[in-house]
């Protein structure tokens, strides 16, 4: 028999072969030679670190690195990323040489995540630069153009570059005298572009409503660069806000100038972790990869934990995913002719499909054939140019996220299961119900602080969640695939996490509502590459069943 372990690499972990290998060297290759035509000199951080250097600069990832020990019984990691190795040999290796410093890399990075995809790896490689020791719109335009140069070098045709400036939603958030756990939850749902949670989260908190506004319209504040006067117009913003904006708008006009304004779109509302970011943040994206191929911002106080106060800007470009987004330039090009002429919108079978196909009825889409009963899978809207396909629930933040459907129908319960990396744009105002443990009357009170328990439900990562995450309950998770209520009823679990609409089925089994977990309805979400390529077409549609809910 053969030995895995011997045979296979681990999970998230690839040989590269033949062409692709060829490939890699190319991509790695050609980004050299831009970074070296504009002066930008190679270095190379060691494989790993003690842990605490990345520690010091990415917190949030520190979950996720590759953590080992020495002899010495010192913690080391892996490189997470480049950013913070060469913030540190910056900081201490520098001294004397003239500033600005222009460094480039090349090499891996790692994530101990559980990786499987092209465009998730636990290995994957990075070609980058870091403009150190300058502080002006300038060096970060100059960044951004670099990353735009490489793209183009490589091969990739299409492609949009969102820039974005988290001192915007951090001098909105000093304003609100919010805390940091209150400033990182508010950034994680306006970057998710999560409408609802958004709503929900400054419903708890008290802040003037000219402030409360702002974050509101944050996640729509996205498109041309009017969206940036907009939001300069907005009455009193403190004098870091009025100064990102006005930053933003210099780096947008010096990239106008260089003929580079048909890759830039505006992100107001694109605030990943604030680890180190300070100032300008940027991400590339192209058709068919959900994730962005590239990414950098400026990070002005990340080299002062190291030790040397400078200034600093960077971009970082992910080899695997252009190497995705170039391997097969025939298949490329079909699907942007596909997705030129069409967008197409993937509909949940099952419960909401009914409601979700009515939506689009009243929008006037051809959808008849749709409620027919037919075994068709996918239906086009020729006159519109919109194609509607029909999917189980649990697929549809896939398609989404892939990029093989535009936009998606789906609830609430599926999405935060998926875990998907999705815009969700819109509370559809349908499909509501609950997310709740359940099980029988004789288990209530009896679940705080229970460790040895059984939880069945077909949404082990909500369970876990709510669970391990939420309550600090280790209990154990068993995941079903259907009528979870039969758990507690023939012995397998003591205790449910499941949907509960009107409660019948709970009811007539027996059990009742313990906890509720969180509110539930249909939801419209949006591919993070088709809101910034088909951005028109989209917003429209999202207004008009805006239109229609009301
Ligand atoms: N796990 C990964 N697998 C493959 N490529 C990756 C991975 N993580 C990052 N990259 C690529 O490297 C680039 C820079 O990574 P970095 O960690 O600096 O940015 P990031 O925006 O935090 O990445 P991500 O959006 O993937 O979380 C990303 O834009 C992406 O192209
Ligand atoms: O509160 P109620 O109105 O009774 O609805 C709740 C039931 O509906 C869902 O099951 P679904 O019909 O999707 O089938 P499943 O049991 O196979 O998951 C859910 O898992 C509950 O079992």
């Amino acid at each position: 028999m053969r030995n895995e372990k011997v045979t296979h690499t681990p999970k998230g972990l690839t040989d590269i072969l033949w062409e692709e290998c060829e490939l890699k060297y190319q991509i790695e290759s050609a980004a050299r030679g831009v970074f070296a035509a504009h002066g930008y000199k190679m270095v190379q951080p060691p494989t790993f670190e003690y842990y605490d250097v990345y520690h010091a600069a990415t917190p949030n990832k520190a979950e996720s690195m590759f953590k080992f020990f020495d002899v010495d019984g010192r913690m080391l990691a892996l490189r997470p990323d480049f950013t913070t190795s060469i913030a540190r040999l910056a900081a201490t290796k520098s001294v004397g040489q003239q500033l600005p410093l222009r460094l480039c890399y090349a090499g891996s990075a790692f994530q101990n995540d559980e990786a499987f995809s092209q465009a998730r790896q636990r290995e994957f490689s990075q070609v980058g630069i870091e403009l150190i020791g300058e502080n002006s719109a300038e060096a970060d335009a100059e960044v951004i153009g670099i990353a735009i140069e490489t793209l183009q070098k490589v091969g990739m045709r299409r492609f949009q570059i969102d820039i974005g400036q988290v001192a915007y939603f951090m001098g909105l958030a000093e304003q609100a005298a919010l805390s940091p756990e209150q400033t990182d939850c508010l950034r994680e749902r306006i970057n998710d572009k999560d409408f609802v949670a958004i709503e929900q989260l400054l419903d708890t908190l008290d802040m003037p409503n000219t402030l409360r506004q702002a974050f509101l319209k944050m996640p729509t504040r996205f498109g041309s660069l009017s969206v940036a006067d907009e939001a300069l117009a907005q009455e009193s913003l403190n004098e870091k806000s009025k100064l990102a904006l006005e930053n933003l708008k210099q780096i947008y006009h010096i990239l106008q100038g260089r003929g580079l304004e048909e890759y830039i779109s505006v992100d107001l509302g694109m605030v990943p972790h604030l680890d180190y970011y300070t100032g300008m943040i940027f991400k590339g994206f192209t058709y068919g990869i959900g994730f962005p191929i590239c990414s950098g911002g400026r990070y002005d106080t990340l080299m002062g934990k190291f030790g040397r106060n400078l200034p600093a800007t960077g971009a970082a470009l992910g080899v695997e995913r252009l190497m995705a987004a170039l391997h097969d330039d025939k298949a490329a090009e079909t699907a942007e002719k596909a997705s030129d002429e069409y967008i197409t919108v993937a509909l949940a079978k099952g419960r909401l499909a009914e409601l979700s196909i009515e939506i689009f009825e009243r929008l006037g889409f051809d959808v008849a054939e749709m409620k027919t009963k037919t075994r068709k899978l996918i239906f086009t809207d020729e006159k519109r140019k919109f194609k509607f396909i029909l999917v189980k629930a649990s697929d549809v933040p896939t398609y989404v996220e892939y990029g093989a459907a535009d936009i998606g129908v789906v609830g609430k319960d599926t999405l935060l299961e998926s875990g998907k990396d999705l815009y969700e744009v819109l509370d559809l105002g349908f499909g509501f119900c609950k997310m709740a443990v359940a099980g029988p009357a004789q288990m209530r009170g009896r679940l705080e602080g229970r460790n040895i328990m059984r939880v069945a439900s077909k949404y082990p990562r909500i369970a876990r969640d709510y669970f391990h995450g939420i309550k600090g309950q280790t209990v154990d998770i068993i995941k079903l695939n259907g009528s979870v209520e039969l758990g507690p009823l023939v012995g397998l679990s003591e205790v449910i996490v499941d949907i509960v609409e009107s409660g019948k089925t709970l009811k007539e089994n027996g059990l009742e509502v313990l906890e509720e977990i969180c509110p539930l309805s249909a939801r419209l979400v949006v591919n993070r590459v088709s809101m910034k390529l088909h951005r028109e077409t989209v917003v429209d549609l999202i207004g008009k069943i805006k239109g229609e809910l009301k």
